[in-house]
């Protein structure tokens, strides 16, 4: 058995502290499967993406993100950023892991780590929004505005629309900002939207019906705009959402694909990317194709169309 040298990247903090009290099996099960591991506690914000920089300059073939989808943000962002990118492996010990349950990788931390040991890799690709890197979501819009200020693990902005579905606060909050949304190959819009959302993945704080075409591996983004509407018309599309049924074509509803997207307005319209906040417009938003090989299932994503079919990890 070939031996490859991995960094476990892992979130002392996330979920359960998982990572942190399994620690020691994880490192024994991944070195029984011929993955000599050594590891990184992050200590704070942006430290993951440091980490994952340094991993990949170091020369390890492979990172591990251990924690939850904030934690593998950051790595991706730092892995992202390099010109030799190892393989990402996931362990998904957090407490939202939408990108691992979308692309079927174990929430038992022995199954990820077998996983791992197979070392199967993926081709994905991955959203660039400015400066800042994104695998599942990106947007804006006075709804992602209302989301850092609400305490709650429902950090992506569907998340944030079931809380405020549950609860109707706020809501009468929101409000249209004109827009001018530019999108390769496609055309130009110039008006008032209520938010516009950049899918990379289908499965967006499991509202797997909201952007049911978008695929991390097709080589474009999925863009849903949701055009000036009454509130009365909001809770009706986000009723659906929330039923997990489709809204891309509703009249209210712009949708179409694209892998480049520019947008920009004369209000001050945050963004939101992969749950956290992403700077302000105007931004650009570029799809990097198979930009990063992720350690999956074999059998897991069936959609496997653009970039051919995977492969075992070649060291
Ligand atoms: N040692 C640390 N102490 C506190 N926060 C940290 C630490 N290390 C990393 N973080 C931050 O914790 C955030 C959340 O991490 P992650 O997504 O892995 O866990 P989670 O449990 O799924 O998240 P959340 O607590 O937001 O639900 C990350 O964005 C990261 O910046």
């Amino acid at each position: 058995m070939d031996i490859i040298r991995a960094r476990l990247i892992y979130n002392p903090t996330s979920g359960r502290e998982e990572a942190k009290r399994k620690l020691g099996p994880i490192l024994q099960r991944l070195e029984r499967g011929g993955v000599e591991t050594s590891c990184h506690a992050t200590e704070g914000k942006g430290d993951a993406t440091q980490a994952a920089k340094e991993a990949a300059e170091r020369g390890f073939d492979m990172v591990i993100s251990a924690g939850g989808d904030g934690t593998l943000n950051e790595v991706v962002n730092g892995l992202s950023a390099c010109e030799t990118r190892p393989a990402l492996g996931i362990l998904p010990l957090g407490t939202t892991n939408d990108f691992a349950r979308a692309h079927g990788i174990p929430r038992k931390w022995e199954k990820a780590c077998d996983l791992i040991t197979r070392r199967y890799t993926k081709p994905v690709d991955v959203g660039q929004a400015n400066d800042r890197y994104f695998i599942n979501i990106a947007g804006g819009g006075s709804l992602t505005e209302l989301t850092y200020e609400v305490p709650s693990k429902l950090k992506t902005m569907v998340g944030q629309l079931a809380y405020y579905m549950k609860g109707l606060e706020k809501i009468t909050r929101l409000h249209p900002t004109r827009m001018h949304i530019r999108a390769e190959g496609y055309g130009e819009f110039d008006e008032e939207f209520m938010l516009f959302l950049i899918a990379n993945s289908n499965s967006v704080a499991g509202f797997d019906r909201l952007a049911p075409n978008a695929s991390t591996n097709d080589g474009v983004f999925d863009v849903l705009a949701l055009r000036k509407c009454s509130l009365a018309e909001f809770i009706r599309l986000a009723t659906i959402v929330l039923r997990g049924e489709e809204i891309t074509d509703d009249p209210h509803v712009i949708h179409f694909q694209t892998n480049r997207v520019e947008v920009n307005s004369d209000d001050r319209v945050q963004l939101n990317v992969d749950g956290e906040f992403g700077g302000t417009l105007p931004c650009t938003f570029n799809l990097l194709p198979a930009h990063l090989n992720i350690i999956m299932d074999e059998h897991g994503e069936s959609t496997y169309s653009k970039h051919g079919a995977g492969r075992a990890l070649q060291l």
